[in-house]
């Protein structure tokens, strides 16, 4: 599928300023996202676990793709190593241009901030907030401009098609509602990569597809790549490009332009 010709477009507002560079504004040359040859063992020894043996990929573009395998596969640790989250034990993990290796531990969590939006299985929303609070927690975090913030949420809102229930409180919306919070909370901050680790798993079949299908709107729509773990067989028919993990190897990648592109 060919790249866009011109850089992204950026919906939600141009990225915030600060003392590092800015990740988030990288080239649209410049995967989102670039593995090669990347290791996770946890523990060492004869209980050691190789979670992921040598997982090549790259990532770029307007794509929202799935990652599938069994439990144990190495779905999480996948994600949260491309997140940031976690640490590869060996290879090269590189996240819109920059080797995560070489940051420091807070210029980690700024790559996060500014580059990385994650949903979770359980919504992770704060029961006492309203939906457009909840949206606008990342926003306090960054101290933005309280009539920014409003806005931005209002667009994020918007995108997940629940700008009608800004003021309603978790409990008083579905499970697919308080996952679209959870989604738009992700979106505000306008990142390139956006995570979702199960973020149907809580759902019933037509919840999760209404969800999915909302999310395949907004990485065409925002033009952000999406890295979806799921198990669920109906979802990966609305993704670009389907990753096979098994016993921590990528089967399947077919992803990023080129043919072939980061198979393992
Ligand atoms: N913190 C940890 N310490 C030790 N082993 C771990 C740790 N986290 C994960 N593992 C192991 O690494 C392997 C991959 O786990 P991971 O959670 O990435 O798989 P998964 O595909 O996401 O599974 P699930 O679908 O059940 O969430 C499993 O064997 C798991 O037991």
């Amino acid at each position: 599928m060919p790249e866009p010709a011109a850089g992204r477009t950026a919906p939600l507002a141009p990225g915030p300023a600060g003392a590092t560079p800015p990740v988030g504004t990288a080239p649209v040359e410049t995967p989102v996202v670039e593995l090669r040859a990347v290791t996770r063992v946890y523990g060492n020894g004869r209980t050691a676990v190789h979670a992921l043996r040598g997982v090549d990929m790259t990532l770029r573009g307007a794509k929202l793709i799935v990652v599938r395998g069994r439990s144990g596969s190495g779905k999480t640790t996948l994600l949260n190593i491309i997140g940031g989250l976690d640490l590869a034990t060996g290879g090269t993990v590189r996240v819109a241009g920059r080797d995560l290796a070489g940051l420091s531990e807070r210029e980690r969590v700024l790559m996060r901030r500014d580059t990385v939006g994650f949903v979770f299985q359980s919504f992770g929303l704060i029961p006492f907030l309203s939906a457009a609070e909840n949206v606008g927690v990342p926003l306090r975090i960054t101290n933005t401009d309280p009539a920014e913030r409003d806005q931005r949420v209002q667009r994020a809102l918007e995108l997940v098609g629940l700008a009608g229930h800004a003021a309603h409180r978790p409990a008083e919306l579905s499970g697919g509602q308080q996952q679209r919070v959870a989604i738009a909370r992700a979106l505000v901050q306008r990142p390139r990569l956006l995570i979702a680790d199960e973020p149907t798993g809580h759902l019933d079949a037509e919840t999760a597809l209404q969800v999915m299908r909302r999310l395949r709107g907004i990485v065409d729509g925002e033009h952000l790549t999406a890295l979806v773990a799921t198990h669920d067989r109906q979802l990966t028919d609305l993704a670009d490009e389907v990753l096979d993990l098994r016993d921590g190897k990528l089967l399947v990648a077919q992803v990023g332009g080129g043919p072939q592109d980061g198979a393992t």
